[in-house]
């Protein structure tokens, strides 16, 4: 089963939601063009980490979000992996991942389990609680959102579920990109699935971020990667290559449980 990817390298417009939904649409539209079936967009795109504000920025219950990523979904026949977003809830803030099919359903809600300190996530956001899998175009899929991709074991959890790939959103830090893409090779090898990961471009006034959003396949081969500027990363998948690398090197039948 083949699918073309779309990763939005969306310039986010700091503390700026009114902006940012409105270039979301135009990307979103230029991808559905491009020929994907599939759309990504970045970490917390709709806010950017204007965390001081965000009483005033957060979406409540993510609700104007959602039916905005529901419109466009259905407008241009895609399923959105659509980034995260600043849901505000009775009780404080959550990094939220949603994702959308085509028919504008939405199929997952994910809040950031490990939240960064180097960027004051612990100060302003609360903790998820959710589980990472879920199914989209048909495969099981599991999503993640920036730090997350440091902790392996919160991401074998979900391959051991049976994901075939695994999608991750971020606002990933310049300095540290040789670290992105270290990690996302490494996440795809050793769980023998796709990893498709979209990372914004621009800076915000502490911070600036490294683009580069990979596809990596099961076997570890980059299939496409951005610049640093802001563009539409697309690239293609097909399914099928995960169950032949996973017959080729059967680490999941190998594996010693008992042991670890
Ligand atoms: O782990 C890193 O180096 C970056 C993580 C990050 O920027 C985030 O989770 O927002």
């Amino acid at each position: 089963m083949k699918h073309t990817v779309a990763m939005i390298q969306l310039d986010i417009k700091y503390g700026d939601p009114k902006s940012n939904f409105t270039h979301a649409s135009t990307q979103i539209e230029k991808a559905a063009i491009a020929g994907a079936d599939i759309v990504l967009l970045p970490e917390l795109w709709t806010t950017g980490y204007d965390l001081t504000r965000l009483d005033e920025i957060a979406d409540n219950h993510a609700r104007k979000s959602i039916a905005f990523l529901q419109e466009q979904a259905r407008k241009h026949n895609v399923s959105l992996v659509g980034g995260s977003v600043a849901e505000k809830y009775e009780d404080g803030v959550r990094n939220t991942l949603l994702v959308i099919d085509e028919k504008g359903e939405l199929v997952h809600k994910y809040s950031k389990l490990h939240l960064f300190q180097l960027m004051d996530e612990h100060i302003y956001l609360e903790e998820g609680e959710d589980d990472a899998e879920f199914e989209l175009a048909g495969v099981k899929s599991t999503g993640f959102i920036c730090y997350d991709i440091r902790f392996p074991e919160w991401m074998r959890k979900s391959a051991l579920q049976g994901a075939k790939v695994m999608y991750v959103v971020a606002e990933w830090p310049n300095p540290r990109i040789d670290h992105w893409k270290t990690l996302l090779q490494a996440r795809a090898i050793e769980n023998q699935c796709y990893v498709v990961a979209c990372n914004r471009s621009g800076a915000d006034p502490k911070n600036e971020f490294g683009g580069m959003s990979l596809i990596v396949d099961p076997w570890g081969e980059i299939i496409a990667e951005g610049s640093r500027r802001e563009e539409i990363v697309v690239g293609e998948i097909d399914f099928a290559l995960v169950d032949e690398v996973r017959k080729r090197i059967p680490v999941f039948r190998d594996r010693r449980e008992g042991r670890y």
